[in-house]
């Protein structure tokens, strides 16, 4: 007996209830589409992603691919095109004004990349991490916002800084003190652009110590953009970003001796689409189709055959 429509309607609602699950983040499909004077640009092509609650994780990929898009989606600044995008249960397509200001107050913490961008500069480490808990009517009292905040500088190693203004401090101490702003309203999620694009390799090592430590002791989700080696290969998982997609990702996991691991995997959608590597592709010469053989524990992929010329 064919199904009835409300069947077809409880099971299409069931599939789409169990992309992702309970995942702290839920990209399904997402599609943001830029248009400026006519001319549309599509950032993110059907991007799909799952972040479990608590993971540290690195988005790379080439220039323009798409990273700060979804960085932008996930923050509540930009709204996608389409798709679903999910935080901590939140849907950022359809929250209100006012939700959506709730939201980046207190779900998510965001770090820029450009230093001066993070802190006013004409107040003190201290009363920069202060600023946030006092917008969103939170952190108790002056006395226990001051304290929240002399905790949050000692904990991320900058608890000297406290009593300096932003020009006082170098560029990795003030991107410390940004982390720190971030943690202000105990989000569920951080979200660092480039957070070391400007500092050498010491000092990124001690901003990224610091992502680390609010990653592991006060079990933020930490999600970075990064072209930083330093970075991308120190965390669990990196995900590569091309043309708009996840299609690569790189976990990393100790082995019995404590060597760490890492190895690629191509990214699999729900229908079964993959982006194969580029530089594989060049190196075989494959374009527009290839062929497929199912084994038993593996699939090949061959170039197509040529075709048998005329002459
Ligand atoms: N506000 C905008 N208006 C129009 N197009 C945009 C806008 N923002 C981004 N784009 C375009 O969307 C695409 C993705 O940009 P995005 O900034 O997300 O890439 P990215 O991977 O972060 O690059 P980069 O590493 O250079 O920062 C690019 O083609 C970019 O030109």
């Amino acid at each position: 007996m064919n199904p009835t429509l409300s069947e077809l309607e409880a099971k299409a609602t069931r599939q789409k209830a169990a992309f992702g699950g309970d995942a702290h983040i839920v990209c399904d499909n997402l599609v943001r589409i830029y248009k400026t004077e006519g001319v549309e640009v599509v950032a993110l092509q059907g991007l799909d992603l799952l972040i479990d609650k608590g993971e540290l994780v690195a988005i790379v990929g080439a220039s323009g691919s798409g990273k700060s898009t979804l960085l932008n989606v996930l923050s509540g600044l930009d709204v996608p095109t389409a798709g679903v995008a999910r935080v901590a249960g939140t849907d950022l397509l359809s929250m209100s004004a006012r939700d959506r200001l709730r939201y980046r107050r207190s779900v998510v913490g965001f770090i820029w990349q450009q230093t001066a961008r993070n802190l006013l500069p004409y107040v003190t480490a201290r009363e920069n991490v202060e600023l946030p808990m006092k917008l969103a009517g939170l952190g108790g009292g002056a006395g226990a916002r001051r304290e929240r905040a002399g905790e949050l500088l000692e904990l991320l190693g900058v608890g000297d800084c406290a009593n300096r203004k932003t020009p006082e401090m170098s560029g990795g101490e003030q991107q410390r003190v940004a982390i720190a702003v971030a943690l202000a309203n105990s989000p569920q999620l951080i979200l660092a652009d480039e957070p070391t694009g400007e500092l050498d390799s010491e000092t990124s090592e001690q901003v990224f110590d610091a992502l680390r430590k609010a990653n592991r002791e006060l079990g933020v989700t930490v999600v970075i953009v990064t072209h930083d080696p330093l970075v991308s290969e120190q965390v669990d998982r990196t995900v590569g970003i091309r043309d708009g997609r996840t299609s690569s990702e790189t976990l990393r996991r100790a082995d019995a001796e404590g060597q760490i691991i890492a190895e690629e995997y191509a990214v699999l959608d729900r229908v079964g689409r993959l982006q194969l590597p580029r530089d594989f592709m060049n190196a075989l010469e494959m374009e527009r189709r290839v062929r497929l053989e199912l084994e038993s524990d593996h699939i090949g992929v061959w170039p197509a055959r040529e075709e048998p010329s005329d002459d």
